[in-house]
């Protein structure tokens, strides 16, 4: 009888197939009792010698196997859907908040493990809800029922058979803590090993670049090894368990006949009675043997429960608690005003109260060197995470007033790390706008400067990328992404390192094209190379969490400080000489 709070609470999505499912379940089990009790009646006829009622018993027989081989499939079927609405509600559920709480590195749950909560556990709520739980209830209402029929028949036989499905149904309870503790055991190994596979196979180019290949196939080995010895673990438990109810069973059936023929050996009960209570015994654990049938799929479900459980109350985001639930219409000024910020865990603050302006529909650049905390202004802006001190704002209002919806609508974003689907170019870009149509795709994508390497592909836009756009180089893959962030149309656009991965020479004039593409958004851009950003509106150079300088190409070069500093390192290692740059 294992309950599990989530999975109930996943089950609310599902109530009205799951109480059907339930019903249907139950009137199955009916046929089943009218059949035993309608077989009981043709068998004492047989052994009266009075064959006048058989054909009507017999038939009556036919009937109740035919209205079960009638609501079987259609029982089936809304299980099926009972449960296929409770995955469909709880992956819903989960990955609202997932993007909730910012990357999946914000959760603290490992990639392979998120997946195997996604995939797997809800696959087992699944089992668990449409399975498992509608045969529980019919096991807990049907027997009761049936033990009070017994009763009416022959109340001695009650003795044997209570305690019988009592030991069956209640006797495994004892050790269901050790049962919960091993389904854990065994779902934490399952996690840690589908997390090290993809982790393997997704960095499965560096390992083999650093001749690390043998070392992560012996502790995958070691990992599976772990996981062989959790699942023979759950196993005994779980052997025990259906092994005490089998007993239970057979026992109780046994006893239930011995009390039969005593009865009818005694010439207490006529054949009637006998043959009822033969077959009213074999009914009364028939739920309980199927309840046992369906346990794998109970403990599956009940195993991956708290792993559920875990990702649908993770913190790490903000409270969506805004109400405007609408982007900008026009490009927004956003401010950031003594914003202090502390990453979970860090012993220093990443940043110290910066305070800037990003002019509305212009161009702010962040510069500074590695540890600046431009990435991490950036994941404020997007709410990734809320300051610890000061406040960001868009047009004067804060972010927070902004539903993460909304605002994550309102701003497009390309990141150094940009994901491509296994689909086409276009499927890809039209991500961003399902509605596009071929010519804003090419418009954006020329703008992005990855318009002819497309036309040059196998099937131009039609080409598929391949797994995270394997067919491409890292600078195709970073300007489609960039061509897709154009096209969301959105009133922000932030490129974090965004042109990373293209050419120095080709970088120039793709962010050329993107300015004016982007001409009247308001751009937050992040680059190491000065070059790419010296035609910014504006540019904040930041150091150490501060804000160090705030002007534009020509006079902070003038100003001579870590701006011209930067620009000086950034020009040498560019091959030119440091004063060409400043003119
Ligand atoms: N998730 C994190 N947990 C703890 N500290 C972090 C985290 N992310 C960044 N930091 C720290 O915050 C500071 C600012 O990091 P941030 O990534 O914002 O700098 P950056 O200017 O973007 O650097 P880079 O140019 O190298 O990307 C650094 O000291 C960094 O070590």
């Amino acid at each position: 009888m294992m309950l599990h709070p989530e999975l109930l609470r996943a089950a609310r999505p599902a109530r009205r197939p799951l109480a059907l499912a339930t019903a249907l379940l139950t009137a199955i089990a009916a046929t089943h009792t009218a059949q035993a009790v309608l077989l009981a009646l043709a068998l004492a006829a047989v052994a009266r010698g009075d064959t006048g009622p058989l054909p009507a018993l017999l038939a009556a027989v036919g009937g109740a196997a035919l209205l079960r081989a009638l609501l079987t499939p259609w029982q089936r079927r809304t299980a099926v859907t009972a449960g296929a609405s409770a995955r469909t509600g709880l992956r819903d559920l989960l990955l609202t908040r997932l993007g909730g709480t910012g990357p999946v590195r914000a959760t603290g749950e490992r990639a392979g493990a998120l997946r195997a909560v996604l995939v797997d556990g809800v696959e087992g709520a699944d089992a668990y809800l449409s399975r498992y739980l509608p045969q529980l209830a019919v096991t807990c209402a049907l027997p009761p029922l049936l033990l009070a029929a017994v009763a009416a028949v022959e109340p001695r036989a009650v003795a044997v058979l209570a305690p019988a499905l009592v030991l069956a149904l209640l006797a495994p309870r004892w050790w269901d803590k050790l049962l919960a503790r091993r389904g854990q055991q065994h779902w934490g190994a399952y996690e840690a090993l589908a997390a090290d596979y993809l982790e393997a196979l997704q960095g499965m180019a560096p390992l083999r670049a650093a001749g690390a290949t043998g070392r992560t196939r012996a502790r995958l080995a070691a990992h599976s090894d772990r996981l062989h010895r959790a699942t023979v673990a759950k196993l005994r438990v779980s052997l025990v368990d259906t092994g005490i109810t089998d007993l239970a069973v057979q026992g109780g059936t046994v006893a239930a006949v011995l009390v039969a023929c005593w009865s009818a050996g005694s010439g207490s009960a006529a054949p009637a009675e006998t043959y009822l209570l033969l077959m009213l015994a074999s009914e009364c654990f028939r739920p309980v043997r199927d309840l046992a049938r369906e346990w794998h799929s109970g403990y599956l479900g009940i195993s991956a429960a708290d792993g559920i459980a875990r990702l649908r109350t993770a913190t790490g985001g903000p409270p969506d608690t805004g109400t405007r639930d609408r982007p900008w219409t026009t490009a927004p000024a956003l401010r950031f005003d003594d914003v202090r910020f502390t990453h979970p865990g860090a012993a220093a603050p990443a940043l110290h109260g910066v305070t800037f302006t990003a002019p509305a529909g212009r161009t702010t650049a962040i510069v500074g060197p590695s540890g600046a905390g431009k990435t991490t202004l950036l994941g404020l802006l997007l709410r990734h995470a809320d300051p610890d001190g000061g406040r960001i704002s868009a047009d004067g209002e804060p972010l927070a007033a902004y539903t993460l919806a909304a605002l994550r609508r309102g701003i497009a974003v390309v990141s150094q790390e940009t994901y491509l689907f296994p689909a086409s170019v276009a499927e890809n870009l039209r991500l961003a706008r399902p509605g596009a149509d071929d010519a804003e795709l090419r418009t954006a994508a020329r703008a992005a400067g990855i318009h002819d390497e497309i036309l040059a592909l196998p099937d131009g836009y039609a080409t598929a990328v391949g797994e995270r756009g394997a067919a491409l180089s890292g600078g195709q893959r970073q300007r489609i992404a960039l061509a897709r962030a154009l096209l969301a149309d959105a009133p922000v656009l932030v490129l974090d390192e965004a042109t990373s991965a293209v050419g120095e020479r080709a970088e120039a004039g793709i962010v050329r094209a993107l300015a004016a593409a982007a001409r009247g958004r308001t751009c937050l851009v992040v680059a190491h190379r000065l070059a790419t950003v010296r035609h910014a509106d504006r540019i904040v150079v930041l150091d150490g969490g501060r804000v160090d300088a705030v002007g534009d190409h020509r006079t902070l070069l003038a100003a001579g400080g870590l701006y011209a500093r930067l620009a000086g390192a950034a020009t040498v290692y560019a091959g030119e000489p440091a004063g060409r740059s400043a003119r």
